[in-house]
């Protein structure tokens, strides 16, 4: 039977060490919270980190044994582990870095290897315990090297990744000195998560600007798979939260509250202590509201309840002063004998008791500088079963693109945030409940069940879409078949791309220079005198010639252009003209100057404007201005555009590497065809194959003409290798 393994780098259940003895209790945070309703189905098994350090192998022995009863795989940490991975990599590094407080992050080489080393314990551990059948869903920040770590370990395994915290910016995540390692880290998976669209949205263009991979709607061809990136907002089990709101505990919690806080009407905050929850702006923002309407004194208390939380990061430890210090101001200065403005509890409250709160309360306020989600917004929805309640959301919670009947606020305006309480105490009950109860549909629709079960479908149609690729893996038996039919042949003709297919892209076209090994592969191949050999490539003829004229090879260069047989001189394709060059080139030249990093090359016959040095986003956008542009002006012409690797080439109609093959092809009549391409101008040439030719393409465009595709370069030297 095939499973789900959960992979995050806290259990949902933590184990404390009192005096005596160990105790376990639920997770705080939004990711146990929010996923630890849906493991336990169907045999699934959560491995992760239960939050303290052994002292014994017996310990060891005896938590493994409880959790494993509960459907849970502990991965022990070390207290060095914890100090550099935890608190050091992805709570001083990533966690400042990806909620765009970049002036926090720290980068230290040693909370980068531990993290390398913890993500490959969490490899081992989930190796461990994974099936080939089982799909791996990998969680948050902690471990974004996990997926590639496990896809190399099993290449056919089926893993999903969801990020909890925000993708920021490409201009902050090019700060960190790791972020090439992440992005791919990230990459192993065959779905990419994220809370909203904008997450989304800065992740491929990261990917894009960082590894240059470019996307289409959301689908990243990577060398070896296709890459599927998407939104999916995460809910909560609203069932859970509206139950426990009906039941008498959770009724009987709050009678005894209101009795203890006597008439005073009450804002509600709660968060994990941390930077990002904006807790010292809120507390501002409530001392204006006491000043701003001193009709309010007396009348409203804020409760505010903070979750401990990495209390051994230094920004963590001094926020807790800075709050301490404003409640005890704000109290000091406002508190009566009968009323106190702040009840501030410093600790974690059990569920019953938490949704006692979410009763009681007649306004939340949720307002981080930067959240993910934010749950806390969306439990405080589900448990006013009375319909009544005004929700203050941060327009930089991601719960806010879903939520827009909240009072949305800007958290940074304390001014705003002090009128959103004033209006949502003075709001007409009829407008709470018309708010809420458009909520209310919202969260119960989109739960956490359904959330995963969209994940899930998807990563399953990510799977299913890899292997309907039109074309098949160069596997054993083709490769088998692919020999035979080698050795029986009298004639072969082999056309092979050179950038991209012989030799690995390279950003300076003048590095790609053929290697040692290249240049062997090619001498053997040519030695054999059934093997006819064509260099078929979009590059000038004098480069080629430089590079491999010394070689009995034919070349077929500038996209068909030049041509030349091995021994023979350089002829041309048929007679062309120039004169169009002065025109086109004038255009091309105010590209250049409007796409930073692009250039022109002058070939013999054409003009190709390169971006591949270019800022990728940008060069998207130029190249369909050009496109439009080019095709504009050559139409009734004898001229085509031809789109390659970040290049675009103007030339002669007619003339491209599948019409010139076609001539190798019906000169030679080969009884063996290997054709082998990697980009778009590649596609010419497959097209211009019969039909028992091998067509190869490198990488996995599902759209290739191609029969067969291998990932890399160097399996097309592998396969070349063995026809030696
Ligand atoms: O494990 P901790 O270091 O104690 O931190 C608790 C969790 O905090 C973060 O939660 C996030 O996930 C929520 C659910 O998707 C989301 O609503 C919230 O905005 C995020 O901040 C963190 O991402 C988790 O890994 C931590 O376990
Ligand atoms: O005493 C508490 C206070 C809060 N929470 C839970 O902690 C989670 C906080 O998640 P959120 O997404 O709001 O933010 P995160 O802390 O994950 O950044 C919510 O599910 C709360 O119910 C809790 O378990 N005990």
């Amino acid at each position: 039977m095939s499973r789900t393994i959960i992979v995050s780098n806290r259990l949902p259940t933590k184990v404390l060490r009192t005096e005596e003895s160990l105790t376990f209790q639920p997770s705080e945070g939004g990711l146990a919270t929010g996923l630890g309703s849906i493991y336990r189905e169907d045999g699934n098994v959560w491995v992760g980190w239960p939050g303290l350090f052994v002292e014994s192998e017996e310990e060891e022995a005896y938590i493994s044994e409880q959790l494993r009863a509960d459907s849970m795989a502990p991965v022990f940490l070390t207290e060095a582990e914890i100090r550099d991975f935890y608190e050091g990599f992805s709570n001083s590094t990533l966690w400042p870095t990806f909620h765009y407080f970049a002036q926090f992050a720290t980068y230290e080489q040693e909370h980068w290897e531990a993290y390398v080393a913890v993500n490959e314990k969490f490899c081992q551990a989930v190796l461990a315990m994974a099936g080939p059948d089982d799909t791996i869903w990998v969680h948050d920040y902690q471990l974004l090297l996990l997926p590639e770590m496990l896809r190399k370990a099993r290449p056919e395994c089926t893993i999903g990744f969801f990020l909890h915290i925000p993708f920021p910016s490409y201009e902050l995540i090019r700060v960190l000195p790791w972020r090439a390692e992440l992005l791919r880290g990230m990459l192993g998976a065959d779905l990419i998560g994220f809370h909203t669209y904008g997450y989304m949205r800065h992740f491929l263009s990261a990917v894009s600007q960082i590894l240059g991979i470019a996307n289409q709607n959301g689908q990243i061809e990577t060398p070896t798979r296709t890459v599927l990136v998407d939104a999916f907002p995460m809910g909560i089990d609203y069932d859970r939260y509206e139950q426990t709101a009906a039941s008498e505990t959770a009724k009987n919690h709050e009678a005894e509250y209101r009795e203890a806080l006597r008439d005073a009407r009450v804002i509600l905050s709660i968060d994990r202590l941390d930077y990002t929850k904006g807790i010292a702006q809120r507390l501002r923002a409530f001392e204006l509201l006491l000043q701003r309407y001193p009709e309010w004194r007396e009348q409203v208390s804020l409760v505010m309840l903070v979750v401990p939380s990495r209390d051994q990061v230094a920004q963590y430890a001094s926020l807790k002063e800075e709050i301490d210090e404003l409640v005890g101001r704000i109290n000091a200065q406002y508190r009566t004998i009968s009323w106190n403005p702040i009840h501030y509890f410093y600790r974690s409250f059990p569920l019953e008791e938490l949704v006692a709160l979410y009763r009681l309360a007649e306004v939340a306020l949720v307002t981080p500088m930067r959240d993910g989600m934010n749950l806390v917004a969306k439990e405080f929805i589900a448990s006013k079963i009375d319909k009544r309640g005004v929700l203050i959301l941060s327009e930089r919670a991601g719960a806010a693109r879903e939520l827009s009947d909240a009072i949305i606020i800007n958290p940074t305006d304390t001014g705003q945030l002090a009128e959103a309480m004033h209006d949502a105490l003075v709001m007409p009950e009829e407008e709470q409940t018309q708010r809420m109860i458009s909520m209310q549909a919202l969260v119960r629709q989109y739960n956490v069940f359904a959330w995963t079960k969209l994940f899930m479908d998807r990563l399953a149609y990510s799977k299913i879409k890899q292997l309907t690729l039109a074309t098949e893996t160069l596997g054993t038996t083709v490769m088998a078949q692919l020999h035979e039919r080698y050795e029986a042949a009298e004639q072969r003709l082999l056309l092979l791309d050179y950038d991209g297919t012989l030799a690995p892209f390279n950003p300076m076209p003048q590095r790609a220079k053929p290697d040692a090994e290249l240049l062997f592969l090619l001498q053997a191949l040519t030695a054999n005198p059934k093997n006819r050999v064509v260099i078929i490539s979009g590059r000038d003829r004098t480069t080629l010639q430089n590079w491999l004229g010394h070689l009995p090879l034919d070349f077929i260069a500038e996209h068909g252009v030049w041509l030349r047989s091995a021994g023979e001189d350089w002829h041309l394709f048929q007679v062309l003209r120039n004169d169009w060059k002065e025109e086109i080139r004038p255009i091309l030249e105010t590209y250049v100057a409007r796409t930073a990093g692009s250039f022109i090359e002058d070939k013999d016959y054409s003009l190709v404007w390169h971006y591949r040095r270019a800022d990728s986003e940008l060069a998207a956008v130029r190249t369909r201005e050009l496109l439009s542009h080019l095709t504009f002006l050559t139409s009734n012409t004898d001229l085509q555009v031809l789109e390659g690797n970040k290049v675009l080439e103007i030339k002669t109609a007619g003339i491209h590497k599948g019409s010139a093959a076609a001539r190798w092809v019906s000169q030679y009549t080969p009884d063996f065809i290997l054709a082998i391409g990697d980009d778009r101008t590649d596609e010419d040439t497959f097209g211009a194959m019969p039909p028992e030719a091998y067509t190869v393409k490198v990488g996995t465009d599902s759209r290739s003409k191609a029969q067969y595709h291998v990932h890399s370069t160097t399996d097309v030297r592998v396969l070349l290798r063995s026809l030696i």
